[in-house]
C-alpha cells in the first residue's frame, strides 16, 4: 500500500533504520525511525498481530483508510506493511510525543488553560474531520493527542491498532468493545443502547478534565469501579471551587460534553464555536513553550519506562495491589480494554463499595487474594465471564512465582525470571531518583551499542550507511532502546496487501498457541521486554480485541453492538477478579505453578511451602541461609527500596515459622508434663537429678521433640499437597462444567438459528 502523501514510501523493512522507542500502548510500540531512502525521521508503529485477533482484511482495510486521511490534525500513515508478525505503520514523527507523556515527565497536576485550550482545539477540529467522514475515533485521551516541536498537535491512534481490533463482524450488533473506562461515555459502557460519534465528544470531556488536573476522572479506581461510576454517578465535571483558576468559559465546555444523555451532547462542529475556544492562542505560541528544557523525547520515555518499572517493582508487595493496578494502568496510558459489558457489569454489582476493595487489599496476600479469585469466577462457571485478561493472568502467575523464587533463594526458572532480571539491572543501573526528569538529562550519556541489535536477535537494519545527525544534536540512542526493538526474524515483508495478510491469517488462527510460545519464549526472543514487563498493572494484552478501537467505524445509530457473537473464540474463563483471569489456555501454566501456587514438594525438596495451619509461607531456613542473597533479587542491583519490601516479607514469614516452632515446642512440653503428672511421676526435667542427667534428659526430649515437630511438619505438608489435589480437581470440574455450558449454548444457538 502506497503512501497517500506527497512522497512514496517503501513497503521494505530495509529501507527503515529503527531507533529508539518513544512510545508503547497496549500492542504497539512506535519507534522513531529513519526512512533511509530520504534521510528522513519518521515513526514506525509496530503492531504485534500476536496480540490482536481481528481479521487481517479489515485490517488491510483500515489501513488504506488512515492512509487517505488527510488533515493537519490527525496523524496520517504514509505506509504499512507486515513484517513477520508485525504489521508497521510508518507515520509523521511528533517529536514531543504525547500529551499524557508531556504531562508524566513534567506536568503532573495538568497544564494552564492557554494550553489546555489550543490542544482541545486542534483536537476538536480532528474530530470534526473524522465525524464528517463517518468516522469514530473511540480512543480520545492526553495518551492520543501528539505534540510535534513547533507545537502542533495532532490526533493519533487513529485507524491503526485502532482498527486491529474492529473486526468485520462490527457491522453486526455485539457486545464488546474498547476503550479506556475512564474516557468511556456511559452510552458505550451500556450494552444494548448502542452508541455513535457523540462517544468521543464524552471522550473528548474527559481529556479536557484529564489535561486539567493531570489525571482522568476516577482513574485511580479499578475498571469495574470506574464502569459504575461513569453510569451511576453525575457525570465529572470542573469544580467550580476547587478549580478555581480555569474560566467558567472552560467549565461550561466541559460540562457540555459530559452530558449523559448523548442526544444533548454538540456536534465537534458546533463545539468548535464556544467561546471557550474563541480566543483559543495558535499552539505555536502556547503549546511550544511546554517542552522548551526537556530532554528528547526518546530519554523522557525510557526515563518513565525505569520510573514505570521500579513503581511495577515495589507494587509486587501486595500491600498496595488494587489502587496501583489501576493507577499504573492509566500512567501507562494504555486502552487494551476489551471486555464483555454484561459480564463487566456482573462483575461490578459484586464490587459494592470501597471496603470491598480494601478488604482484598488488606489481605495482603496474593495467594489468597487468588483464591478468592477462583472461588469468585466460581459463581460464574456457567456464565462465560468474558473479561480476556490472559496477559495479566499469566503476569499474576508470573508474579507469584518470582514471589516463590524469591523466598525460595533457589535458582529455579520461571518464565518471568529474564525479565525480571533485566528489569531489576535496570533499576540498578539508574536509581530511582534518577529517573525524575531534572535528571533525564543524564540519560542521553547512553549511546547504543550496534551489535545489540543482531546480540538479542532484533532486526537490525540491513544498510549500515551513517547517517548524519538528522533532528538535532539531541538525537543521542539510549544504550537498551534497541532491546526494545521488534525483531523481524525473517524479512516476509511487503505492502499490506491481500495476499500477505492473507498469508499471515494462517498464523492468526494459532495464536492462542503462539501467545504460551510467547510466554515462554527466551529472553533474547522477547520483542517487547518493557512491555512484558511483570506486571500487575500492565495492560491487559488480549487474545481478543475483536472490536472498538477504531475511529473507523462507520457512525452507526443507536441500536448496534448488541449480541457478543464471537464467544467461540474466547478461551474459557476459569479464574476471575478484575483484570485477574485465568483461561483454559493457562492450564499448562497453572500445572507448572500449581493451584494456590503452592509449591509441591520436591523430590528434591522445595524449602517452601503453604501451612495450612496457619496460612503463612513457611521457609526451612535450613534450606535458605539468611546469609544467602536472594539470586533472582539481584541485591547488588536492586535499590533499597525495592530490596526492602522483600526482606520485610521474609523477615516477617521467618518470624511467623519461629513462633511456630515456640508454640509447638510450649504446648508440646505442656502436654507431657500433664501427662507425666496425670502419671503421678515427675517429668524428667522435674526431677532432682545431677547436672548431667538433667542435660542428658534435656537433650533426649530436645531431639523427641524435634522429631514430633517434623512429623507435624511433615503432616502439614502431606495436608497441604491433597488440599492442592482437591483443589485441581475442582478446577477440572469447573472446566468440565464451563465446557457443558459453552455446548449447551453453541447448541441453543445454532437451534435459534436454524
Ligand atoms: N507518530 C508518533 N510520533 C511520536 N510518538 C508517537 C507517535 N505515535 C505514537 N506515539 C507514542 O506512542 C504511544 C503509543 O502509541 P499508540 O497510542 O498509537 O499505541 P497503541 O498500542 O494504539 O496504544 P493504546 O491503544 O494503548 O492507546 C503514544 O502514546 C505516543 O506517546
Amino acid at each position: 500500500m502506497g503512501g497517500g502523501g506527497p512522497r512514496n514510501y517503501s513497503a521494505n523493512p530495509n529501507d527503515y533504520k529503527l531507533l529508539e522507542e518513544v512510545g508503547y500502548g497496549a500492542s504497539a510500540t512506535v519507534y522513531r525511525a529513519i526512512y533511509l531512502p530520504y534521510n528522513e525521521v519518521i515513526a514506525v508503529k509496530c503492531l504485534d498481530l500476536d496480540r490482536c485477533n481481528s481479521n487481517l482484511d479489515d485490517i488491510r482495510r483500515e489501513a488504506q483508510t488512515m492512509s487517505l486521511i488527510d488533515h493537519p490534525n490527525v496523524i496520517k500513515s504514509f505506509c504499512s506493511f507486515v513484517v513477520e508478525n508485525y504489521l508497521w505503520v510508518v507515520m509523521p514523527f511528533m517529536a514531543e510525543g504525547s500529551c499524557l507523556h508531556l504531562m508524566k515527565i513534567a506536568y503532573p497536576d495538568g497544564f494552564e488553560e492557554s494550553a489546555i485550550c489550543s490542544m482541545l482545539k486542534e483536537t476538536l477540529k480532528a474530530l470534526e474531520y473524522l465525524h464528517r467522514h463517518g468516522h469514530i475515533h473511540r480512543d480520545v485521551k492526553a495518551g492520543n493527542i501528539l505534540l510535534d516541536t513547533n507545537g502542533a498537535v495532532k490526533l493519533g491512534d487513529f485507524g491503526v491498532s485502532a482498527c486491529m481490533f474492529d473486526s468485520g463482524d462490527r457491522q453486526r450488533s455485539r457486545n464488546t468493545f474498547v476503550g479506556t473506562p475512564c474516557w468511556m461515555a456511559p452510552e458505550v459502557l451500556q450494552p444494548g443502547t448502542g452508541y455513535d460519534f457523540k462517544a468521543d465528544i464524552w471522550s473528548f470531556g474527559i481529556t479536557a478534565l484529564e489535561l486539567a488536573h493531570g489525571h482522568a476522572p476516577f482513574s485511580k479506581y479499578p475498571p469495574m469501579k470506574v464502569l459504575l461510576m461513569t453510569i451511576q454517578n453525575a457525570p465529572p465535571g470542573l469544580d467550580y471551587d476547587r478549580d478555581k483558576k480555569f474560566s467558567k468559559s472552560f467549565k461550561e465546555m466541559v460540562a457540555m460534553c459530559l452530558v449523559k444523555d448523548q442526544t444533548k451532547r454538540p456536534t465537534a462542529e458546533k463545539l468548535l464555536k464556544h467561546s471557550f475556544f474563541k480566543y483559543a492562542k495558535p499552539p505555536e505560541l502556547s503549546v511550544k513553550k511546554l517542552f522548551a528544557d526537556l530532554p528528547p523525547l526518546w530519554n523522557r520515555v525510557k526515563a518513565l519506562q525505569l520510573k514505570d518499572a521500579a513503581q511495577l517493582a515495589l507494587k509486587r508487595m501486595p500491600s498496595s495491589e488494587q489502587e496501583a493496578l489501576s493507577q499504573s494502568e492509566y500512567q501507562r496510558g494504555v486502552s487494551a480494554w476489551n471486555f464483555d459489558l454484561e459480564d463487566l457489569k456482573l462483575q461490578a454489582s459484586l464490587v459494592q463499595d470501597d471496603d470491598e476493595i480494601q478488604e482484598i487489599k488488606e489481605e495482603d496476600d496474593t495467594i489468597k487474594a487468588y483464591m478468592n479469585y477462583k472461588v469468585f469466577a466460581s459463581l460464574f462457571c456457567g456464565a462465560l465471564v468474558n473479561f480476556q485478561v490472559t496477559q495479566i493472568s499469566l503476569e499474576l502467575f508470573s508474579y507469584l512465582q518470582e514471589k516463590s523464587v524469591a523466598l525460595q533463594y533457589a535458582g529455579k526458572s520461571t518464565p518471568r525470571k529474564d525479565s525480571i532480571a533485566s528489569e531489576q539491572e535496570s533499576i540498578g543501573e539508574v536509581p530511582v531518583a534518577e529517573y525524575e526528569i531534572k535528571k533525564g538529562k543524564d540519560l542521553e550519556s547512553s549511546t547504543p551499542d550496534s551489535d545489540h541489535w543482531e546480540k538479542n536477535g532484533l532486526k537490525k537494519n540491513a544498510s549500515k550507511t551513517e547517517l548524519p545527525p538528522l533532528t538535532s544534536d539531541r538525537d543521542v540512542l539510549p544504550a537498551k532502546s534497541r532491546t526494545q526493538t521488534p525483531k523481524a526474524r525473517q524479512s516476509q515483508s511487503g505492502p499490506l496487501m491481500a495476499g500477505a495478510v492473507l498469508s499471515h491469517s494462517a498464523s492468526e488462527r494459532v495464536r492462542s498457541s503462539e501467545r504460551s510460545e510467547i510466554e515462554n519464549q527466551q529472553p533474547g526472543d522477547k520483542a517487547h521486554p518493557v512491555r512484558r514487563a511483570p506486571s500487575f498493572s500492565g495492560p491487559l494484552m488480549l487474545p481478543n480485541r475483536a472490536s472498538g478501537n477504531s475511529l473507523s467505524a462507520p457512525i452507526k445509530s443507536s441500536g448496534g453492538f448488541k449480541d457478543s457473537l464471537d464467544d467461540k473464540s474466547k478461551p474459557n474463563l476459569v479464574q476471575i477478579k478484575g483484570r485477574f483471569s485465568v483461561t483454559s489456555e493457562n492450564v499448562d501454566l497453572v500445572k507448572d505453578i500449581p493451584l494456590c501456587t503452592v509449591p509441591r514438594r520436591s523430590s528434591q525438596g522445595s524449602p517452601l511451602r503453604k501451612s495450612a495451619s496457619v496460612g503463612e509461607w513457611l521457609v526451612e531456613s535450613k534450606q535458605m541461609p539468611p546469609s544467602q542473597p536472594p539470586k533472582e533479587l539481584g541485591v547488588n542491583n536492586v535499590p533499597a527500596s525495592v530490596l526492602m519490601p522483600h526482606l520485610q516479607n521474609l523477615f516477617q514469614q521467618t518470624s511467623i515459622q519461629q513462633d511456630l516452632i515456640v508454640n509447638l515446642l510450649s504446648s508440646l512440653q505442656l502436654s507431657e508434663a500433664g501427662d507425666s503428672s496425670q502419671n503421678g511421676k515427675l517429668s524428667p526435667l522435674q526431677r532432682p537429678e545431677s547436672n548431667g542427667i538433667v542435660e542428658a534428659a534435656v537433650s533426649e526430649r530436645e531431639k523427641l521433640l524435634l522429631v514430633k515437630i517434623s512429623e507435624l511438619q511433615a503432616r502439614m505438608i502431606n495436608l497441604t499437597d491433597e488440599l492442592t489435589a482437591e483443589k485441581l480437581k475442582y478446577w477440572q470440574l469447573q472446566q468440565r462444567l464451563n465446557a457443558m455450558s459453552s455446548c449447551g449454548e453453541d447448541g441453543d444457538r445454532r437451534e435459534l438459528e436454524s
